[in-house]
């Protein structure tokens, strides 16, 4: 079936569903619920963008989703799952700026060694950096995910060299390809590259190869909902039949043994059919706690890599990369200074740099290492210094909300303890060296799942709000006056 017919039956399909709703006069609540908007189709799946995972799940949990696909089945004979991806806020591509990097401001001699564009065949590039229009996007997968957008250093070299092996064979010699390392270390940008890379280059004879890029949260929760809603089946047909399975931050079934027997049969097959699976993971498999012994088998059967941190040098190079795709300058001093003093995590390497860049371009300045120095001081001080203790932390935290310090340490699950408890949970992760086990311990000995659950959660939503941010700084500020005192 071609994208066009799929197409016509989607519109067809809300707008049958429009008028329903219209006649009854719930016109708010269809532009409430039905806020999809289609992106495109393989044979079984349309894939629809909506404002965000909550927004999803409540679709699928009222059976809005349902109805859809329900509908479309009715209009087309065909039974198609409806998936999805999050609407972009806005369509990035910075072309011009007043900082537009100067040609030999991008990545220079002293570290063309580790650009990678000459690994990758170069009559089948799957991404090059300046937009090419073959580039295919897939909807599940970032553009900014490509292999040539990852540079490679002895700490991942063989990172990425299996990655891209596994993208040029799938399903042969790196299969299960399994990447694990600390937070923030590219696991995930690897993982897509791979799919992005198959997605643009498909095996011959896979024109129409279908692959799915899910994080394991994700993951359950379709599960749990389709055993709810009886479409277990339905479930079982998509990812039993894929190509290419990429199935991020594993560390989260820990416990969930329900998902884990899902996910042992949904590997079975996979791996039976010579589909490509890949997985990634916060620390060896060996390390997992509450996954069953024959699942932990089959995620080490394959490939294992892992992947450190970079060196100074790389992080010099990834720094000078991005301003290379941004099109952006910032003194080579500056640059230093990031690099030496960010160390350990490379999300936090270009959160900086945009830091810089953002501040460069709002108050309309040159940037100076006094400049970064101050802006970046929060920051610093997170890798730097070791001696704030989770102790500190929860007092602070539990003071601002006004809520004891054996709340904050404790299980009650009332809204506001809760969140605060988050929250001291996320500024212990950033600004300590403390692994989760270690403040799972400083919180009353939970689950190491549920310290993880509690960083995400902060993580995500400081993504989207502004306040929030705020917060985080003003504790963090707290934190370090407190120490002082
Ligand atoms: N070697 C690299 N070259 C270029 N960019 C990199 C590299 N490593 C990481 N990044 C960038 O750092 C950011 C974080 O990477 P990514 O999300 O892949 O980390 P992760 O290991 O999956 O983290 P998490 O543990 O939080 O899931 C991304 O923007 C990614 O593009």
């Amino acid at each position: 079936m071609s994208e066009q017919n799929y197409r016509a039956f989607w519109d067809e399909a809300l707008k049958q569903i429009h008028d329903e709703y219209k006649l009854k006069g719930l016109e708010s609540e269809f532009k409430l619920w039905f806020n999809m908007e289609y992106v495109e189709d393989t044979i079984e799946t349309i894939t629809v963008s909506v404002p965000s995972d909550f927004m999803w799940i409540s679709m699928v949990n009222k059976g809005y989703v349902n109805a859809v696909e329900s509908k479309i089945a009715e209009l087309s004979g065909q039974n198609i799952n409806l998936t999805y991806i999050l609407k972009k806020r806005n369509s990035q591509k910075e072309s011009e700026s007043i900082n537009s990097v100067p040609k030999t401001a991008t990545i220079d001699s002293e570290n063309s060694n580790i650009s990678n564009e000459n690994e990758i065949d170069s009559e089948k590039k799957s991404a090059p950096i300046n937009s090419v229009p073959t580039f295919k996007i897939h909807p599940q997968l970032s553009e900014d995910y490509t292999f040539e957008k990852f540079v490679k250093g002895e700490n991942s070299e063989f990172a990425y060299s299996a990655s891209l092996a596994a993208a040029k064979e799938p399903g042969r010699r790196f299969n299960p390809l399994l990447i694990y390392g600390g937070v923030g270390l590219g696991k995930t940008h690897l993982m897509q590259s791979i799919g992005n890379y198959i997605y643009n280059n498909p095996p011959e004879g896979k024109e129409n190869i279908k692959i799915c890029y899910i994080s394991a949260e994700n993951f359950l929760n379709e599960f749990t909902f389709s055993l709810r809603d009886g479409t277990s089946e339905k479930f079982k047909n998509k990812y039993r039949k894929l190509d290419v399975l990429l199935l991020d931050d594993i560390h989260f079934l820990e416990d969930k043994i329900q998902t884990q027997e899902e996910l042992f049969y949904t590997f079975e097959e996979l791996y039976r059919t010579h589909a490509q699976i890949v997985f990634t993971c916060d620390r060896p498999i060996s390390e997992l706690n509450g996954i069953e012994d024959r699942l932990k088998s089959r995620f080490s059967m394959g490939t294992t890599i892992d992947l450190q941190p970079p060196s100074y040098e790389i992080r010099k190079a990834i720094l000078l990369k991005k301003l290379e795709i941004k099109k952006k300058s910032v003194p080579e001093d500056v640059i230093d200074f990031i690099a030496k003093n960010i160390q350990s995590n490379v999300r936090e390497l270009g959160a900086c740099l945009d830091k810089m860049i953002g501040y460069a371009e709002l108050l309309q300045k040159n940037l100076t290492i006094d400049i970064a120095k101050k802006l970046l001081s929060d920051n610093i001080s997170k890798v730097s210094d070791g001696s704030i203790s989770i102790d500190t932390i929860q007092k602070v935290v539990a003071n601002h909300y006004n809520i004891s310090l054996s709340d904050i340490k404790g299980v009650k699950r009332n809204k506001k303890i809760a969140y605060s408890r988050h929250i001291a949970i996320y500024i212990a992760r950033i600004l300590t060296e403390s692994s989760f086990n270690e403040i799972a311990a400083e919180f009353g000995g939970k689950d190491h799942s549920t310290i993880m659950h509690s960083y995400n959660t902060i993580e995500l939503q400081l993504k989207t709000d502004e306040s929030l941010n705020s917060t985080i700084d003003l504790l963090i500020r707290e934190i370090k006056d407190y120490k002082k005192l």
